[in-house]
């Protein structure tokens, strides 16, 4: 049987034309945002996929990058959601965005973005990194992360959801808190 929340969500789908599920490493955005974009019928973009190799190699190398590095690929997760938008898609995408000026920069996409912070304590962010095989990014870029981290303000067009529970759960807890902040 459903729950009470999931039914919620479902009701009241979001209406900005792009979701970005952001936080530090190890928050659970890829999960997040891609099963996100599932339940909601929108396209899905990781945007550790835009990374140029670069600054892939920098943090495999365990270097934070800075916002010179970062420039460029916020450019390209825009230019993703301006495509889709283009061709009438809405978007979740999964992104860092830990600073507010690249949620500035960010929100710039057509149609406007609504950010979705995964909020996770420090233990437990650093007991799933330290549990992660097979990624570039290690759990000694935690704390350049944290500190790079600004909290979403209350006058960003963002909501924040706790991201300690079960998957479905933050999914739903995520496409309601949307749904709630559009009426
Ligand atoms: N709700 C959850 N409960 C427990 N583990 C989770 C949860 N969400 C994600 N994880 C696990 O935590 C790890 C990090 O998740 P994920 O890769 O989605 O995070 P991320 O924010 O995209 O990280 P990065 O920015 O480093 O790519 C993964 O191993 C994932 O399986
Ligand atoms: O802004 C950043 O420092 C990067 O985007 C990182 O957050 C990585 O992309 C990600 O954590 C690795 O998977």
């Amino acid at each position: 049987m459903l729950q009470e929340g999931v039914h919620d969500a479902a009701d009241a789908a979001p209406t900005d034309r792009h979701i970005c599920v952001m936080g530090v490493s190890g928050s659970g955005k890829s999960t997040i945002a891609s099963r996100l974009a599932r339940r909601l019928d929108r396209s899905f973009c990781d945007a550790d996929d835009l990374h140029p190799q670069a600054n892939i190699d920098k943090m495999a190398a365990g270097t934070p990058l800075t916002d010179d590095d970062r420039r460029p690929w916020l450019d390209a997760v825009v230019a993703w959601c301006d495509e889709e938008s283009a061709a009438g898609r809405s978007t979740v995408f999964a992104c860092s965005a830990l600073r507010r000026s690249y949620r500035e920069l960010l929100g710039r996409a057509d149609g406007g973005v609504v950010f979705v912070e995964l909020a996770v304590p420090e233990e437990e962010l650093r007991r799933r990194l330290e549990s992660r095989t097979g990624h570039y990014m290690k759990v000694a870029m935690l704390t350049s992360q944290l500190e790079t981290f600004e909290n979403p303000g209350s006058d960003e067009n963002a909501v924040t959801v706790d991201a300690t529970g079960e998957i479905d759960e933050t999914v739903s807890a995520a496409a309601d808190a949307i749904a709630r902040r559009g009426r």
